[in-house]
């Protein structure tokens, strides 16, 4: 896919400091956020489904953690009419789990492909970070005033500045989990993150990715007034392993799981685990989420305390579909999904 280039320039680069390219302008961190706030209410509501999670995956608090919602977002409308959904539900089973909604708005890709809302929201190949960030943030508020806490995966590693005050609980990707750069972000987050284990199955590095998180970094950024900064970061003691298979091999099974709990253990790291039950578990077959749910959540009873989560892909509309024109509604134009009604009822009968 050819990108064409922003007009509007901001710099013009020398051939030898770099590949000849545009440079177009976005608003700092600080700029979005004041233009579209969150609010006091917001933010202490935010703060207090961070604390919920956090004491869910230590423990503290029985319920189990889900992670559900949309593989991306394509379309805010449809991905509002999912939230009011979802938040019935999550308020119906309140007592037994915490429901956070997926609101993606960054896909890593493969190769190359739509990279979500953030970035291309007309969806046209053309790109526009500034709609996107505008897109996104307001997205997010709306969704937030739902009530319902959100979940997001971080891959920009500047977009949290901008979006994240309204993020509960964040995912580094399989394709990323290894990346210095995004254990260095994750060190400066103020909620909870799931590691996912490597593209091919390994835990190791998703391990080695909450070590270095939970220290203090420097490094090279932007501040959230838009000059460039040395950044030191805290460091994030509030990480976990997320199982999400790998190479075509599950890893939501019992040995699986105590195989990881066993690494995380003689880590010295959390052994609090979140089971993806979609991704390379379910081969990419949305349906096959159903049984490995029930199969992760027989084996919670059974007494593994160690799984505090799961993680499911589900959207108004059954599966995938191809971008394009006449799109059905509420349907996934990337990984395939559960519908709404296999949605409830499985929560249901969890
Ligand atoms: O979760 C979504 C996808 O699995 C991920 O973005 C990779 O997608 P791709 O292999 O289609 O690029
Ligand atoms: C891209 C995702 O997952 P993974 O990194 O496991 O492929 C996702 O959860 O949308």
């Amino acid at each position: 896919m050819n990108m064409p280039l922003k007009t509007e320039t901001l710099d013009t680069v020398s051939s030898t400091t770099c590949q000849p390219r545009q440079e177009a302008k976005l608003p700092t961190a600080n700029e979005l956020r004041q233009q579209f706030p969150a609010g006091e209410p917001l933010t202490r509501a935010i703060a207090g489904y961070r604390e919920q999670i956090r004491n869910v995956l230590k423990g503290e608090d029985p319920r189990t953690l889900i992670v559900i919602g949309p593989c991306s977002i394509h379309d805010e409308q449809a991905a509002l009419d999912y939230g009011t959904k979802l938040k019935a539900l999550a308020d119906e089973v309140s007592d037994r789990f915490l429901i956070v909604m997926r609101a993606y708005l960054e896909k890593p890709r493969t190769t190359v492909g739509w990279k979500g809302l953030l970035y291309d929201p007309a969806r046209t190949g053309a790109g526009d970070l500034n709609q996107g960030l505008v897109r996104s943030r307001k997205l997010l508020l709306a969704l937030s005033e739902l009530g319902l806490p959100l979940a997001t995966e971080a891959l920009s590693p500047f977009m949290m500045d901008y979006l994240g005050d309204l993020v509960s609980w964040t995912a580094i990707g399989a394709r990323t989990t290894e990346s210095q750069i995004h254990r260095e972000l994750v060190s400066g987050l103020p909620m909870p993150t799931g590691f996912k284990n490597g593209t091919d199955g390994g835990v190791a590095v998703a391990i080695n990715a909450m070590k270095s998180a939970a220290h203090s970094h420097h490094h090279m950024g932007i501040s959230h007034s838009g000059a460039p900064a040395m950044i030191t970061t805290a460091g994030n003691p509030d990480t976990h392993l997320v199982l999400r298979g790998g190479r075509g091999v599950t890893n939501y099974d019992e040995t699986s799981i105590a195989r990881a709990v066993k690494e995380l253990q003689s880590a010295g790291v959390s052994a609090s685990v979140m089971v993806d039950c979609s991704h390379d578990n379910a081969c990419k077959q949305a349906e096959r989420q159903v049984e490995i749910a029930h199969e992760v959540m027989a084996q919670k009873r059974n007494g593994n305390a160690h799984i505090k989560g799961l993680m499911l892909e589900s959207f108004l509309a059954f599966g995938r579909q191809d971008d394009g024109e006449d799109l059905i509604y509420g349907c996934s134009i990337t990984d395939p999904c559960l519908g709404w009604e296999q949605t409830e009822a499985l929560i249901r009968s969890l």
